[in-house]
């Protein structure tokens, strides 16, 4: 999906929600468990449930790739059934020496190969350039690289001062945007770090940014929008166990669509005041 497709489906659906797919066996009804792939079955309803009301959607492949095979074949599944009006994030984190990085890029573009082919995919930029320009490479695909995290460990580097005052996270984006643009590259920033997306702004102004951790982390989504949006929205913000769990029985799917509209309106409210739509 092209920058121009993703603000133009922002601006349709009035919404910049990414709903996350991290879906446990242990945190799914128990009435699903008797299907034939128990996890193709959760997120295939909610899905149905609340395509209208975001723009993207967010499956962490760790919640699959532990199932071994049977994980895989469920996210192939998953992904094939994502409205193609919809951005496809392979929360992976991925980065490795190039020619393996190549492969992961394989491993998530092109469908060709493996059945999968997200529109994006995140990458872990600590080994560097080669690491992150074999993902480039695809046409209309993005590197979301992670900048700023929501996690408490996030402190244990990323806010490290060299000797210009210049945090990491600030040094990791300005290198990182001279390898791609802004129609290829996104930047992870925590919902949990508020004024933390002024520093961000200063050095990506442009960039489109995926912010998970609203929610279930707590982060605060008018603080998101107050120092994180720009001219095009330029957010993608993610929940996910607040909106996927947020009942166990059989009407999942039907309370998922609830707390996901909640977070539409809001966003709505954003959009309107920002002048992005009327
Ligand atoms: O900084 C980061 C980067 C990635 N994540 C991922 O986003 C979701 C958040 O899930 P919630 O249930 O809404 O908390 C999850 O897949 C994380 O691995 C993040 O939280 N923070």
């Amino acid at each position: 999906m092209t920058r121009a497709e993703l603000i133009h489906q922002i601006k349709e659906k009035r919404s910049f929600l990414c709903v996350g797919l991290d879906t446990d066996l242990t945190k799914i009804p128990e009435h699903l468990l008797d299907d034939e792939d128990p996890i193709y079955s959760f997120n295939k309803a909610i899905i149905d449930a609340t395509a209208d009301l975001c723009v993207a959607y967010k499956p962490n492949i760790a919640f699959y790739e532990c199932y071994g095979l049977k994980g895989w074949q469920s996210l192939q599944k998953t992904w094939a059934a994502l409205p193609k009006d919809c951005f496809s994030i392979a929360d992976a984190k991925r980065g490795d020496i190039g020619n393996t990085s190549g492969r992961y890029a394989m491993a998530f573009f092109d469908e060709s190969n493996s059945g999968l082919g997200f529109d994006s995919i995140t990458i872990a930029p600590y080994m560097g350039k080669d690491s992150v320009t074999p993902f480039l490479d695809f046409k209309d695909k993005w590197a979301i690289v992670l900048a700023l995290t929501s996690n408490e460990g996030s402190r244990d580097f990323q806010n490290f001062e060299n000797k210009e005052g210049l945090q990491l996270f600030e040094q990791v984006i300005d290198k990182v945007n001279t390898w791609g643009n802004i129609d290829n590259l996104m930047y992870v920033v925590g919902a949990t770090r508020g004024e933390g997306f002024i520093k961000i702004r200063e050095h990506a102004p442009e960039h489109f940014l995926l912010v998970p951790g609203v929610g279930a982390q707590g982060g605060s989504l008018e603080d998101v929008c107050k120092y994180g949006m720009n001219g095009d929205c330029g957010l993608l913000v993610n929940s996910t166990r607040g909106i996927i769990y947020a009942s166990k029985g059989r009407d999942f799917a039907e309370r998922a669509r609830e707390e996901a509209l909640k977070l539409q309106k809001e966003m709505e409210i954003e959009l309107l005041k920002a002048g992005i739509i009327s």
